[in-house]
């Protein structure tokens, strides 16, 4: 597990995680990795990324955070924040999302220091039609906030949302100003607005806001930037609050509820793996495992079993996603997956024109050309289609023989046997199946299948 390990702790520093919280981590999934039962059909170490990605999803709070709503209106949402995070884009965004929740909404306007940002919330107020409380500049921000909560209360506005002053750094007389006004409006939620760009600078930031005024959940923007996320892991393990929503551009319409799995996904930067596994996971049943490594050591592999195969690759994802999530395999193009999707669709539907007995005993279509003639015409075949299909299962047993005596020397087989094998579906219709040398898909599987030891497929003991 060392090496594994390693390659996640460079990648949660890499995505800005503090070096604490990493430790902390990769201590703990340390301890949870021994003995956890490995899953057939996947290798350990992406088993391992799998076991930091859960660890990380129940680091940021497990489930989507929501706002906690007043029993009687209105719900205050105090909105806090360093300058520039983009506290007011996302007054308006969240103003727009009450909205569409059906909440009646307003926004009100405290920034008294820089008259641009009150203006700029009356423009965004109007953008999404929500009215805007301000009182100018001459008015204290705790006086307007007050103001701004009675207007509301009059209304009967389901939710208020304060926008606050911000400024470059922390500094005590903005934390002054918010204690004060979390004193006069007594708000359902105290948000923190961080900019994911923050890293891990996030972590003092965070705790210096809750320390100060105590807030209730935070508010991460601009998580279409570059940055990985992992000032979103800070957030929570500093104040123990969760981030509720995530700001994913400048338009009114980008924010989103804060999904862990999600950030902790994006966190690790392994999204292709953790995909592949949890698929592999669902669909990749232990039983069939089993009953397929005994077929393939008893060389007894017939069209049901590969009715099976095809039926598990479907269920992982069409061809194009299964192909994708093998690493190394984003050049593929979209052509080829629809090819091969074709052609998986072409063999299912000539198995399924297939008796029972003939699915057990492909000698009898072999030796039959009436039955060959039967199941082309039931499936809309050729019988030359039906025909390859048929050499390509007696193919495929002989490669499974092959498998059988690797496994015997202790080499287990990969998903690339598995993509090799699934390609006796491989039939593009009418052409010789015969060609000299590789083609590209074939090539690629392969160069991945030597370069970066795939992970091992189904029948593998690990
Ligand atoms: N790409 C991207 N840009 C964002 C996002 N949220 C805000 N911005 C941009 O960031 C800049 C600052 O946003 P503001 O809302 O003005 O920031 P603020 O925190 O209110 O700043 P002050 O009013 O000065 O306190 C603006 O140009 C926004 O368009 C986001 O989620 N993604």
């Amino acid at each position: 597990m060392k090496e594994p390990l390693q390659d996640i702790r460079r990648a949660l520093l890499e995505a800005d995680v503090s070096l604490p919280v990493v430790r902390k981590l990769v201590g703990s999934i340390a301890e949870k990795a021994v003995g956890t039962g490995v899953i057939r059909g996947v290798r350990p170490d992406q088993q391992l990324v799998k076991v930091v990605y859960d660890e990380l999803i129940s680091l940021m709070g497990g489930q989507a955070a929501h706002i906690e709503f007043s029993g009687t209106p209105p719900t205050v949402i105090l909105m806090a924040g360093l300058q520039g995070v983009g506290k007011t884009t996302a007054c308006g965004k969240l103003a727009l999302y009450m909205k569409k929740k059906g909440k009646s909404c307003m926004l009100v306007a405290t920034d008294i220091y820089r008259p641009a940002a009150i203006e700029q919330l009356i423009t965004l107020g109007k953008q999404v039609e929500v009215p805007v409380f301000e009182a100018g500049t001459e008015l204290s921000p705790v006086e307007i906030a007050k103001r701004g909560l009675k207007e509301a209360k009059e209304k009967g506005t389901d939710v208020l949302i304060v926008d606050t002053a911000g400024r470059l750094q922390v500094d005590a007389t903005m934390m002054d100003e918010l204690k004060q006004m979390k004193k006069v409006l007594n708000p359902n939620e105290v948000l923190l607005v961080v900019d994911a760009m923050t890293g891990q600078e996030a972590a003092a930031l965070v705790s210096a806001f809750n320390l100060e005024v105590g807030i209730t959940g935070a508010i991460m923007t601009k998580v279409d930037g570059d940055s990985r996320g992992g000032a979103a892991l800070s957030v929570q393990e500093v104040s123990g609050k969760p981030i509720k929503f995530v700001g994913e551009g400048e338009g009114m319409n980008a924010l989103e509820l804060f999904y862990p799995d999600r950030m902790a996904s994006r966190i690790l930067g392994m999204g292709d793996v953790l995909s592949f596994v949890e698929k592999a996971q669902e669909s990749m049943m232990k039983e069939d495992a089993e009953d397929m490594q005994k077929k393939i050591m008893e060389a007894k592999y017939d069209f049901n079993d590969y009715l099976k195969q095809l039926n598990a690759l479907a269920r992982m994802g069409s061809m194009g996603g299964v192909l994708k999530l093998i690493p190394g395999m984003n050049k593929v193009t979209p052509q080829q997956i629809r090819e091969a999707e074709r052609s998986l669709s072409i063999a299912e539907a000539m198995i399924n024109a297939m008796t029972p007995e003939e699915r057990e005993d492909p000698e009898l279509l072999a030796k039959s050309p009436v039955r060959r003639k039967r199941v082309a015409t039931e499936s809309g075949r050729t019988e030359a289609q039906v025909g390859q299909l048929i050499s390509q299962l007696y193919q495929m047993r002989a490669q499974m023989k092959n498998l059988a005596a690797r496994m015997q020397d202790g080499k287990m087989p990969g998903l690339e046997d598995l993509e090799e094998l699934s390609k006796g579906a491989k039939l593009p219709p009418g052409t010789a199946r015969r060609k000299k040398g590789k083609s590209e898909l074939q090539k690629q599987l392969s160069a991945i299948g030597n370069k970066q030891s795939a992970p091992k497929g189904f029948g593998s003991k690990n």
